[in-house]
């Protein structure tokens, strides 16, 4: 709920469809959601480099980038996520607004935060991607050794151990990093940007009808 009074919204002339228009695509935000280690990290930056070499305008935000420096205030109780999540889908939906193909890499663990950002874009605009992977698999990953500090009793609330994580009800797109590798995921994750008109079709011929 904003707090802000007698603020009026001034309108750009440069419109978001302008943009879109000047940059050859739609802009929309790719969010991925998962436990620590899923691979959410990994995965968007390999999906951005795909997306940047094929001439698409990105951005991605993740922990490094957003909770050492817009979010350096908050931590990992339930309100500061909560608030983590609101404040990184307003950005998204800046970046959206600047015509960017956004990906973000947050645990997001509540299913209302997610909603809440759905809910500030435009259908098209949001794709939640699925970063299933067992507890067991990311444990045995643990790329950061926090998993052991978890267990260890070093870090409490820690997502999966002693903190909730919920499960995407209807997400865009799941991807099963304990079975497959980063590859045929990259690959699923662009396959599902191609057949929904993100990107076009590999092979298609340029400039073509
Ligand atoms: N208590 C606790 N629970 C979960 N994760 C923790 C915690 N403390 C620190 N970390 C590290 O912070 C990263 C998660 O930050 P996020 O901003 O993605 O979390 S959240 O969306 O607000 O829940 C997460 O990074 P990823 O491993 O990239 O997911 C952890 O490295
Ligand atoms: N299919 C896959 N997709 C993404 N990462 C994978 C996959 N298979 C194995 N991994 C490995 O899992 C780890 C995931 O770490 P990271 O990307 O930091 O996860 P997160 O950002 O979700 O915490 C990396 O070491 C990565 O190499």
């Amino acid at each position: 709920m904003s707090s802000s009074s007698n603020i009026v919204w001034h309108e750009s002339h440069v419109t978001k469809e302008a943009r879109q228009k000047l940059n050859q695509h739609k802009s929309a935000v790719l969010w991925f959601t998962g436990l620590s280690g899923s691979g959410k990290s990994t995965l968007s930056v390999a999906v951005e480099k795909e997306l940047f070499e094929k001439g698409l305008r990105t951005y991605r935000l993740d922990g490094d980038n957003v909770r050492h420096g817009l979010n350096n205030n908050l931590g990992f109780s339930a309100e500061d996520r909560t608030e983590n999540i609101r404040r990184i889908g307003e950005v998204s939906k800046l970046m959206v607004d600047a015509g960017l193909v956004t990906l973000t890499a947050f645990i997001s663990p509540y299913q209302a935060d997610r909603q809440q950002v759905r809910e500030i874009l435009a259908p098209d605009e949001f794709i939640e991607v699925y970063v299933k992977c067992s507890l067991e698999t990311c444990e045995k990953r643990d790329p950061k050794g926090l998993y052991a500090k978890a267990r260890a009793g070093e870090i409490k609330g820690f997502t999966g151990i002693d903190d909730p994580y919920e499960e995407p009800e209807n997400p865009e797109l799941t991807v099963d990093t304990t079975s497959a590798g980063l590859e045929e995921s990259v690959k699923q994750i662009l396959q599902y940007l191609e057949k929904s008109g993100y990107i076009p079709q590999e092979g298609a011929a340029e400039g073509g009808n």
